[in-house]
C-alpha cells in the first residue's frame, strides 16, 4: 500500500479500508472526515482498481466539491476528472439531462432561480385571484419548497390540505408545477424531486446508475434532507456500498429540511452497517477544542462522542466584551493588522464568522478605512443587497430626481400597480421631450394612453414630493423610516416571514443604524452628505477577486472550512443565540444556534477570539445585550486573563471595572451623564448613589449604574449587571444600595 496511507490513524485508516457494505463515519470536527473520504477515493481506484466513473462523491456545496477533487488530484494524479464529485443538485442535474424525456420533460430544460420561481407564482396567483396582501409569493414559495422536500406532489399536497391557508397553497402549487412543466423548466427543488420520480419511474434508469455508481460517498450527511436521503437510499440499494458522514453535532440546516434523524437512523436503514468514530481531532489547538467540547456538551441527545487533540495547548482564547459594534470592528482589524505586521501573518488566514449578514456592515466599513482586503464568501455585501439598494434608491430620489436609475429602480417597488408598458411610455415621453424620468412622471396627464396609470403615477410623485418637503423638519433617520412606513417595504417583508426576509429586514435595520450614527458624528449632517458617503464606500467595496483576503461570512457558511485565526462576532443573547431561537422557548431552537456555535469554534486552527459588545445599535436603537450564554458555557480558565475579567469575578475588579465604565459612558451619547441625579428629584425621594458607582440588587447582585432619570414620583435607573446584562429599574422597587 502506497506510503500516502501511513499519514492516516487507525481508525481513518479502517474507514479508509472499509470498501464493501455501508459504513457510518461519526466524528467530531476537525477529526478528517472529508480527509477520510478523499483517502478513500484514491484508495478505491489505485489499491481496489475501482474505475473511477464507478464512484460518486457528494458534497454540500460546489466550493466544497471543487476542493475535494483538487485534494484527490493530487493524491491520484490521473482519471480523476471521471469520478463524479459534485453537490446534489449537480449531480441530478447530469442525470436528468440524459433521462428527464423518460417522463415527459425536454432534455433541455431550463432551471429557475428564486426570481424566476417568484415571477411564476406571481402570475399563478394572479389567475387564481390569490390577494398578494393576504398571502406573499415567498411564503407560498417556501411552503411549496418544504413540500417538494417531502416528495409530496400536488395531488398529495392537496389531499392533506385541511386549513384554508393549505389549500390555497395547494392550488397555487397545482398550477405553478403545471407551468413550469409547459415552460419546459425545473426550479431547484425539482432537480432531486425529478430525478427521485425518474428512479422510481424506470427501472432501468435507476438499475444504470446502481451499477455506475457502485461505490458512493456522501459528506456533511447530518445536513441532507428527505428527498435527498430517498435519493442517495435508492442509488446505493444495490451495492450498499455507501459511505457517509457526517457529526450529529454541526446539523444546523433544520430549517432548511435537514433532518438529523438520516444520521441517527443510519444503522436502522442498512442493516450491518459499519459504524467508526474518529476521536482525534487534527484541526485546533487544545484550549479551542476544549470550549468547543464545553459549548457541545450542553446539548441534549447527543449521539456519545468524545474528541480530543495532540496538538498543543496554544494561545488562550480572546474573549472580549467591547464597548460597541465599531469598538469590535477596530478590534478586530486591530489584531490582524498586528499579526500581519509583527507575526508574519496573511490576510487569508483570517475569518470573521458572524451569525447575521447585517453584522457585516460595520466590519466592512472598518476594513475599508484601514486597507484591509476582505471577501464576504457567499454572500453580498451590505451596500450591494437588494433591500439596501431599495431603500438608497428612494433616499436619491428624494435628493435628487434626476438619478433616472434611482427613480426606475423604485417605481414599483413595492408593487404599486405600475407595470412595464407604463414605464416605457414614460421613457419614450422622457426622451422625446428632453427630460428626465421624473420630471416626466409629473407631466404623466400629458401623456396619450395613460389614463389608467396615471393616477397611480402621480401617487407615487406625490409621495416623493410631500417627503421632499417633510424632510427640512426631519432627522434622516426619521425620513428613512417615514419611506419605510409609507412604501409599505418592512410589512411586505414581515408578511412573507420567511429567513431571507428576516434577513433583509435586520438589513434595513443596519442601515438605519448607520444613519443615526452618522447623524450623530456629523455637524451638519444632509441627506446629500450621507448618500455621498455611502457611494464612496460602496465602490471601494470590490476587493472580491483577490486571494490573499480576509473572508467574512455567516456561520452557515463556514461549515466544512478551516482557518488559522477565526474571529466569532457578537457574542450576544439576542444575537447569538439569536432572539427568535431565545424567544420561541423551544429548547431544539437554542440547540440548533449551539450547534452552530460549535460550527464556529471549530473552525480555528490557532487563534480564537470570541468579541461581544457592552451595547450594540440595532434599528438605530442601541441595545444592551447581555452576554451570550455560550460565552459561559465555557470555562473562565480557557480565556485569555489578562484582556479579560472573568465573568463573575467582574464586580471586584472595582477599579478597571470604573475605568472600563467611564470610557463606556464617553462613547454613548444615550446615557445620562453623571449629574444626572442631579435633576429635581421626584417628590422627596433621593438617592444615594450616582452615575457610575457600584450598586447592589438582591437578584442580581453587584452592577454599575450607567444612567439615572426622572420619571414621575421614582427614578429609572439603568444598571449594568455583569451576570444579568443591563437592566432599566425603578429605583423605589428596586431598593438597590450603594456597594
Ligand atoms: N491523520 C491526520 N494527520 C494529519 N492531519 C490530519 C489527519 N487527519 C486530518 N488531518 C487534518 O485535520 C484537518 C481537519 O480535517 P478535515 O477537514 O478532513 O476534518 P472534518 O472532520 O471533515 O472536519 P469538519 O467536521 O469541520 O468538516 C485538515 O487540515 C486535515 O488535513
Ligand atoms: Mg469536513
Amino acid at each position: 500500500m502506497d506510503k500516502k496511507y501511513d499519514s492516516l490513524n487507525k481508525d481513518q485508516k479502517k474507514a479508509v479500508l472499509h470498501t464493501e457494505g455501508p459504513l457510518l463515519i461519526l466524528a467530531g470536527a476537525g477529526s478528517g472526515k472529508t480527509r477520510v473520504l478523499t483517502h478513500r477515493i484514491a484508495y478505491l481506484i489505485e489499491e481496489k482498481k475501482v474505475a473511477p466513473w464507478n464512484i460518486l462523491a457528494i458534497t454540500f456545496t460546489n466550493k466544497a466539491a471543487k476542493e475535494m477533487r483538487e485534494r484527490v488530484d493530487s493524491l491520484v494524479g490521473s482519471g480523476s476528472e471521471d469520478i463524479w464529485v459534485s453537490t446534489f443538485h449537480s449531480t441530478c442535474v447530469k442525470i436528468l439531462r440524459r433521462h428527464i424525456d423518460k417522463i415527459g420533460y425536454d432534455r433541455y430544460f431550463t432551471i429557475y432561480d428564486t426570481d424566476d420561481q417568484k415571477k411564476l407564482i406571481r402570475d399563478c396567483m394572479k389567475q387564481l385571484n390569490v390577494d398578494p396582501k393576504q398571502f406573499k409569493e415567498n411564503s407560498i414559495l417556501s411552503s411549496i419548497s418544504s413540500a417538494k422536500d417531502k416528495l409530496l406532489t400536488p395531488k398529495k399536497f392537496e389531499k392533506q390540505a385541511y386549513e384554508y391557508r393549505d389549500q390555497v397553497v395547494s392550488k397555487v402549487y397545482t398550477m405553478y408545477q403545471d407551468r413550469l412543466k409547459k415552460n419546459n423548466a425545473l426550479d431547484f427543488d425539482d432537480l432531486l424531486v425529478k430525478t427521485v420520480e425518474v428512479f422510481r419511474l424506470c427501472p432501468d434508469v435507476l438499475s444504470y446508475y446502481q451499477d455506475k455508481f457502485r461505490y458512493i460517498m456522501v459528506d456533511e450527511y447530518q445536513d441532507t434532507n428527505h428527498v435527498q436521503y430517498i435519493f442517495v437510499g435508492l442509488l446505493a440499494s444495490r451495492y450498499k456500498n455507501l459511505c457517509v458522514v457526517g457529526d450529529d453535532d454541526q446539523s444546523i440546516y433544520r430549517f432548511r429540511g435537514a433532518d438529523i434523524s438520516n444520521i441517527l437512523d443510519f444503522e436502522k436503514d442498512f442493516r450491518n452497517a459499519e459504524v467508526i468514530k474518529l476521536e482525534q481531532n487534527y484541526r485546533s489547538s487544545k484550549n479551542i477544542l476544549e470550549a468547543a467540547n464545553q459549548v457541545i456538551s450542553n446539548n441534549y441527545g447527543r449521539k456519545n462522542k468524545t474528541l480530543y487533540t495532540d496538538n498543543e495547548s496554544g494561545d488562550l482564547i480572546n474573549y472580549r466584551c467591547l464597548q460597541n459594534e465599531q469598538a469590535e470592528a477596530e478590534f478586530m482589524a486591530g489584531e490582524i493588522i498586528k499579526g500581519i505586521e509583527s507575526e508574519g501573518r496573511d490576510f487569508k488566514d483570517y475569518a470573521i464568522l458572524y451569525r447575521t449578514n447585517a453584522q457585516s456592515r460595520v466590519i466592512e466599513e472598518r476594513f475599508i478605512l484601514n486597507n484591509i482586503p476582505y471577501k464576504i464568501v457567499g454572500g453580498t455585501s451590505f451596500y450591494q443587497r437588494r433591500e439596501i439598494k431599495d431603500i438608497l434608491a428612494y433616499l436619491k430620489t428624494i435628493n435628487n430626481s434626476t438619478d433616472d436609475i434611482a427613480v426606475k429602480r423604485i417605481i414599483n417597488v413595492p408593487r404599486r400597480g405600475i407595470g412595464t408598458t407604463t414605464i416605457n411610455k414614460v421613457e419614450n415621453y422622457a426622451y422625446n421631450n428632453d427630460v428626465n424620468f421624473f420630471d416626466a412622471l409629473c407631466e404623466v396627464s400629458q401623456i396619450p394612453n395613460m389614463t389608467r396609470s396615471s393616477k397611480k403615477v402621480g401617487a407615487f410623485t406625490h409621495f416623493i414630493k410631500v417627503l421632499r418637503v417633510e424632510m427640512a423638519t426631519m432627522s434622516l433617520v426619521d425620513l428613512t423610516n417615514e419611506v419605510i412606513e409609507r412604501t409599505g417595504y418592512v410589512k411586505e417583508l414581515e408578511a412573507e416571514g420567511t429567513d431571507e426576509a428576516h434577513g433583509r429586514i435586520d438589513n434595513i435595520g443596519e442601515l438605519i443604524s448607520k444613519l443615526t450614527e452618522y447623524e450623530n458624528n456629523e455637524e451638519e449632517p444632509t441627506l446629500n452628505g450621507f448618500l455621498e458617503e455611502v457611494a464612496l464606500i460602496a465602490d471601494i467595496d470590490n476587493y472580491n477577486e483577490e486571494t490573499n483576503v480576509v473572508v467574512l461570512m455567516t456561520m452557515h457558511s463556514a461549515k466544512g472550512l478551516e482557518f488559522p485565526c477565526v474571529f466569532i462576532s457578537g457574542m450576544e443573547d439576542g444575537l447569538f443565540p439569536s432572539y427568535m431561537s431565545i424567544s420561541s422557548g423551544q429548547q431544539e431552537d437554542i440547540e440548533e444556534e449551539r450547534r452552530l456555535c460549535y460550527v464556529g469554534i471549530t473552525r480555528a486552527k490557532q487563534k480564537l477570539y470570541l468579541l461581544g459588545a457592552n451595547s450594540r445599535m440595532i434599528r438605530g436603537m442601541t441595545q444592551y445585550n447581555q452576554v451570550s450564554r455560550f460565552i459561559k458555557e465555557i470555562n473562565n480558565k480557557l480565556f485569555d486573563l489578562e484582556y479579560t475579567k472573568p465573568v463573575q469575578d467582574m464586580p471586584n475588579e472595582k477599579t478597571s471595572f470604573r475605568k472600563n465604565a467611564h470610557s463606556f459612558l464617553k462613547s454613548n451619547p444615550y446615557v445620562v451623564k453623571k449629574n444626572a441625579n442631579k435633576m429635581p428629584a421626584p417628590g422627596n425621594f433621593t438617592l444615594n448613589y450616582e452615575v457610575g458607582d457600584l450598586v447592589k440588587h438582591m437578584k442580581f447582585g453587584i452592577g454599575e449604574v450607567l444612567a439615572i432619570q426622572p420619571g414621575g414620583a421614582d427614578y429609572e435607573v439603568t444598571v449594568n449587571f455583569p451576570s444579568a446584562g443591563v437592566k432599566k429599574l425603578m429605583a423605589r422597587l428596586a431598593n438597590l444600595k450603594k456597594a
